[in-house]
């Protein structure tokens, strides 16, 4: 717990403070109650007098090389400056465009003269029920602010105006997740490490040595099969959405939080797209009946400084719903197609039944947590991780 530490913006905000940890008086549920849209502010919050705000059309090639470029080069690092995120275009449009998407939730910032984008922030729309409410949020996310205009108070700005324009669409909470933490986690998941490229990962200081062990030993170590060992075993397809989409609600039943999909939603989010998605399905050779569902998405991190190697390829556990074949099992096979793919790595959080097989799938554990955060929306008390149902991106 960061006790004493300032949050002059987050103090502002309608999410749990941590003066308010423990209290068990305060009601689970909205912090403030929905306002009439015509209280809401109609005009973009001020920003300083040589920027602008611009809306990021994804659907434009240009605009999302843009965004492409000031993530590429300013998002997320690691706290030894060693990696930086480096999601892909075809990625960006993904994540940023799924059913019901609002345009205007793409928001950049420029400098007026160079027309430069020098700022973003992201929010599209998800159902996500919490315990028996299924409320209708946003899920902020790629908030960045170029290296050069850090610690200007510019991302309350952000924060705040895309939290107007989501008040314009008559939505009132939030989700999203940080590797900081700010007031109040509603759970802080571990990751979890799999080797695949074990040799790449020493090379570029992402994993060491054992101790007492040698490389050829640490490579025999994490081998892997050619090729999975359950019978249909088959990438997802169109086909497959209706079953994917029962096993997938029914699986998510069990978390407090997690988000609600319906078959648009699941053909979105789960239908394979080459270098952003990967998704299979057992189909039971005997019955023809969808039993397990796997899916891991693609985000490579480019490795800052290293002679022989420019990208780090990164696997992130998505969404696994196992029902006849055994979890430990299926994962192996995700593990194993992710290596046939030339994956360098398998992330997985501790969120859901993760943790059963991190453990023996010989996972090691992240030195980064990630903190989830639901904005507008308190709960009485935190979760565990195996009680969230929820990977964002
Ligand atoms: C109803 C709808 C609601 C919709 C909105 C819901 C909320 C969405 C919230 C956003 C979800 C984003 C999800 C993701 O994308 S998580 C990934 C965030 N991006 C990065 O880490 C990329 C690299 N870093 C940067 O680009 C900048 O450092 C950022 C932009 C992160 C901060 O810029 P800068 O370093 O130049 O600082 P400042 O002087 O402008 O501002 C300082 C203030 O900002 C608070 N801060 C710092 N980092 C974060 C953070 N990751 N989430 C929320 N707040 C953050 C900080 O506590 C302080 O406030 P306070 O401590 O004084 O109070
Ligand atoms: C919901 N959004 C999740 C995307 C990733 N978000 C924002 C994130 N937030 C904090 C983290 F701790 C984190 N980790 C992934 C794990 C990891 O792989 N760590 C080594 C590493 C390799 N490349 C990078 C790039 C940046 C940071 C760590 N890196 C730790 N991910």
């Amino acid at each position: 717990m960061s006790v004493g530490k300032q949050h002059k913006f987050w103090e502002t905000q309608p999410v749990g403070q941590f003066k308010d940890v423990g209290a068990t008086n305060l009601p689970e549920g909205p912090i403030e109650p929905a306002t009439p849209l015509s209280e809401v502010k109609q005009e973009p919050y001020n920003l300083p007098a040589q920027y602008e705000w611009t809306t990021c059309d994804m659907e434009s090639d240009e605009t999302c090389n843009e965004v492409y470029a000031l993530l590429k080069n300013n998002y997320v690092e690691d706290d030894e400056n060693m990696f930086r995120f480096n999601y892909s275009k075809e990625f960006l449009s993904w994540a940023l465009r799924p059913p019901g998407y609002y345009k205007s939730w793409h928001i950049g910032v420029r400098a007026k003269t160079s027309k430069k984008l020098v700022a973003f922030i992201t929010g599209i729309p998800a159902r996500i029920r919490v315990r028996g409410e299924v409320v209708k949020m946003a899920e902020v996310n790629f908030l960045c602010v170029h290296k050069k205009l850090r610690s200007k108070r510019l991302a309350p700005v952000m924060i705040r105006e895309v939290t107007r324009r989501v008040h314009l669409e008559n939505i009132w909470q939030a989700a999203y997740t940080a590797g900081v933490v700010l007031p109040t986690p509603v759970t802080t998941a571990q990751y979890w490490h799999r080797s695949l490229n074990p040799k790449k990962l020493i090379d570029v200081g992402f994993s060491r040595l054992g101790a007492r062990m040698t490389m050829s030993r640490t490579i025999k170590l994490y081998k892997l099969p050619d090729s999975p060992a359950t019978p249909g075993f088959r990438k997802m397809e169109l086909r497959d959405v209706p079953a994917v989409t029962r096993l997938l609600r029914n699986y998510l039943a069990q978390f407090v939080v997690a988000p609600y999909f319906d078959e648009d939603d699941v053909e979105h989010w789960l239908r394979p797209v080459e270098n952003v998605i990967d998704s299979f399905v057992v189909e039971s050779p005997e019955t023809h009946e969808i039993t397990d569902f796997c899916s891991f998405y693609t985000l490579p991190s480019s490795i800052l400084g290293n002679q022989n190697y420019s990208t780090l390829k990164a696997a992130y556990s998505y969404y696994n719903v196992s029902t006849k074949t055994p979890l430990l099992q299926l994962m192996n096979d995700a593990l194993t197609v992710a290596k046939q793919k030339d994956f360098d790595v398998f992330n997985a959080l501790d969120v859901m039944f993760n943790e059963s097989f991190v453990k023996e799938l010989k996972f090691g554990p992240g030195d980064g947590q990630l903190h989830y955060y639901l904005y507008n929306y308190r709960l009485q008390q935190a979760l565990r991780p195996s009680e969230l149902g929820l990977v964002l991106l």
